[in-house]
């Protein structure tokens, strides 16, 4: 039996009109970051709660006055969690991941945590669980009890979420749960997987998973472009492990058949660089921004079926890569800052280079970097500008704050 109705997830290009999308919007998780926490929390600055959210909802209302649907993890979460099943089972698998000490006080969390409605319990699952939110409750004290253990939550909040590009990815009509470098944000991987497998928007027994949170190798969304129906880019980088590329490639390969060719494309190990789309995104056909001088510092390597492993070849510079890539005869760069050395380095503090195409030759991007912005127009590229001051303190920009569930074809 055939059916006209449309998959929710299928994206075969970064470029094409962006249909629907998963976003975060920020919460109270924003709100417990503290210097001291600073850095373990991925953050360089204390961020400002209201107005990050002010410019978040911007930006969502841009996407959705282009025709995009949005969807929010913590709407989808709450959703899944009305089911006592998957509410317990959650519940619990996060708090085994905790570590708290404690097995009486870990069961008087649990007990206070199936109280709540499924949209309190989601927001806490985000929020995390401080120490003065839970109830002191009379309880046999252990040793750990009578420790003055500084960390202050007993639920460390998510406050990364919002980067709502780097715990998933959709590649074709499959998802790929990615495996996250740090511990920040794990968590973050494990709801999207219970999302995947108990929302029935994610149609599960038909939508294949390509990677999974729990392997061993890291992969972020954030390494991951769509170049084409047939083929992808993954940056190696700080966050992405080469074995990680090699398994989800060995499964693209393995999956429906249409991915036949991943390109590896190595970037420095830095925070800097963090991820490929940190540096580089695609605009429009033929044409990519890119941060000036990467294209000096970065190897390119094209993979394909092997037996046991993908066959490595190494490919030329990342234009030639690119052109071969995408079948083109020419590529342009567009060089953020205008290619100016020093507002270039500014900008891409900002992150100038992280555009979020929603058509081909249409991206979202900050308004404060005026000149990759007025670069991006000289090209002939559409910028649809929405603010960032505070958005921008978790560093990350439009591409990564969203995770494309539908593209038209192009
Ligand atoms: N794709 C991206 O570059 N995402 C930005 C993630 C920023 C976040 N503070 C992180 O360090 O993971």
């Amino acid at each position: 039996m055939t059916t006209d109705r449309k998959p929710f997830l299928d994206v075969r290009s970064e470029i094409g009109k962006l249909k629907a999308v998963m976003l975060h919007r920020p919460g109270r998780e924003l709100e417990r970051i503290t210097p001291q926490y600073l850095h373990e929390l991925l953050f360089d600055d204390i961020p400002w709660l209201k107005k990050m959210r002010e410019e978040h909802d911007g930006f969502a209302d841009a996407l959705r006055m282009r025709g995009c649907t949005v969807y929010y993890y913590q709407d989808m979460l709450a959703d899944i969690l009305k089911d006592e099943h998957v509410k317990e089972q959650l519940v619990a698998e996060v708090l085994t991941k905790c570590n708290i000490a404690n097995p009486d006080l870990e069961e008087l969390i649990k007990d206070f945590l199936m109280e709540k409605t499924p949209q309190e319990i989601a927001e806490i699952l985000i929020a995390g669980l401080h120490k003065k939110d839970f109830p002191e409750i009379q309880r046999e004290k252990r040793l750990v009890d009578h420790i003055k253990e500084e960390y202050p939550f007993y639920i460390n909040p998510l406050p990364n979420l919002y980067f709502t590009r780097d715990p998933g990815a959709v590649i074709g009509n499959g998802l790929c749960v990615n495996s996250m470098n740090t511990h920040a944000r794990d968590r973050e991987t494990m709801i999207l997987k219970y999302i995947y497998t108990y929302h029935p928007n994610f149609e599960k027994d038909v939508t294949p998973l390509w990677y999974d949170y729990d392997r061993r190798y890291s992969i972020e969304g954030g390494d991951i472009l769509v170049l084409g129906e047939n083929v992808i880019a993954v940056g190696c980088s700080e966050r992405t492990s080469a074995r990680g590329i090699e398994d989800l490639a060995m499964n693209l390969f393995k999956g429906d058949g249409k991915i036949q060719k991943v390109i590896a494309v190595q970037i420095p190990f830095t925070r800097a660089y963090m991820h490929l789309d940190t540096v580089f995104t695609m605009v429009d056909y033929d044409k990519f921004t890119i941060y000036p001088g990467v294209e000096d510092k970065v190897k390119a390597f094209c993979l394909t079926e092997g037996k046991n492993c993908p066959k490595v070849e190494p490919m030329g510079n990342l234009q030639d890569a690119l052109k071969q890539a995408l079948n083109l005869p020419s590529i342009q760069f567009i060089q953020s800052g205008g290619g100016d050395e020093v507002t270039a380095a500014r900008e891409q503090w900002n992150d100038s280079t992280n555009t979020l195409a929603i058509a081909p030759g249409v991206v979202v991007t900050y308004n404060r970097n005026e000149a990759s912005n007025d670069t991006l127009r000289k090209y002939g590229i559409e910028v649809v500008e929405i603010e960032g001051s505070e958005l921008v303190r978790g560093r990350g920009g439009p591409r990564c704050m969203s995770m494309p569930l539908n593209r038209e074809k192009i």
